[in-house]
């Protein structure tokens, strides 16, 4: 587990506010995630998780605040700028484009550097096999995992050294979830930082090397995965249930 916290931060979030509409939704939040950690933000439908990583991967503007990757202020920055300096938001959901095929979906991802294309084909056939053996299809005729799965595969091929991962577990079977932390894994190790978001709290938890509870966007609690599951409030919160319960009775 990567529990480094001295040096320099990949990510740095200083006084982060945002609103929609003039209703603010982040409040004053601040934070920090280092190289090659698996960090977690769970919290209550509302919270304020999915606006978070909008603001980071620069697809929100922030009302005021700061947003930092390695020292550098990607605040005020386009969303191509910030996708080229390695921060890539991976949306909820099957948003492919359904009448390309898969190959051509995973090529759009890798529009900001062509050159490195092949390269970056061969992790996303590494770590999803399936994929790689339906490149010629449509993509709209995947199954719902799957395209799950070529979602997270077009962020990767964007190059991605952080990933702001929505939701990655929604709607997922048993066996396409152990694909997927399976493949958190492998990136971890090979240097990316991914940030995950979600409803799914004990799966979302359990690979958390870091890990926030946002309220009424404010992070109320900061701890490791495993500490944030057992605690008291976080059980109450999340689970409705009491610290003697175990939350996988109740929500997986
Ligand atoms: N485009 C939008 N326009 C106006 N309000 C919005 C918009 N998107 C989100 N909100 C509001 O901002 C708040 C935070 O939403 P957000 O999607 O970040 O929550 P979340 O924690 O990700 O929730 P969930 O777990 O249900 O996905 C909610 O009150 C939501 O209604």
């Amino acid at each position: 587990m990567k529990s480094e916290t001295s040096g320099e931060p990949l990510l740095a979030i200083e006084h982060l506010c945002t609103s929609y509409n003039h209703t603010c939704i982040i409040k004053d939040v601040s934070l920090r995630l280092w190289p090659q950690q698996v960090v977690a933000v769970v919290g209550p439908n509302g919270a304020g998780k999915t606006t978070i990583l909008k603001a980071v991967g620069g697809l929100l503007r922030p009302v005021s605040g700061k947003i930092y990757l390695v020292g550098e202020d990607l605040t005020q920055l386009p969303v191509w700028e910030v996708v080229r300096r390695g921060v890539v938001y991976v949306p909820e959901g099957t948003n492919v484009f359904p009448d390309m095929s898969v190959l051509e979906n995973l090529e759009i991802g890798g529009y900001l550097n062509r050159t490195l294309i092949p390269e970056r084909l061969a992790l996303v056939y590494e770590l999803f096999p399936e994929l790689h053996l339906k490149l010629r299809i449509p993509a709209g005729s995947l199954s719902g995992g799957q395209q799950r799965m070529l979602v997270l595969a077009r962020g990767l091929m964007a190059g991605a050294r952080l990933l702001l991962l929505d939701d990655p577990f929604l709607g997922l079977s048993p066996k396409y979830v152990k694909i997927f932390c399976d493949a958190f894994r492998v990136l971890r190790r090979q240097g990316m930082t991914l940030f995950i978001s979600g409803q799914h709290v004990r799966r979302i938890l359990n690979v958390a090397d870091l890990a926030f509870l946002i309220e009424e966007g404010e992070i109320t609690l900061t701890g490791s995965g495993a500490e944030l599951l057992q605690n008291h409030h976080l059980r109450r919160t999340l689970f409705g249930i009491e610290a003697t319960c175990d939350p996988a009775d109740v929500l997986t």
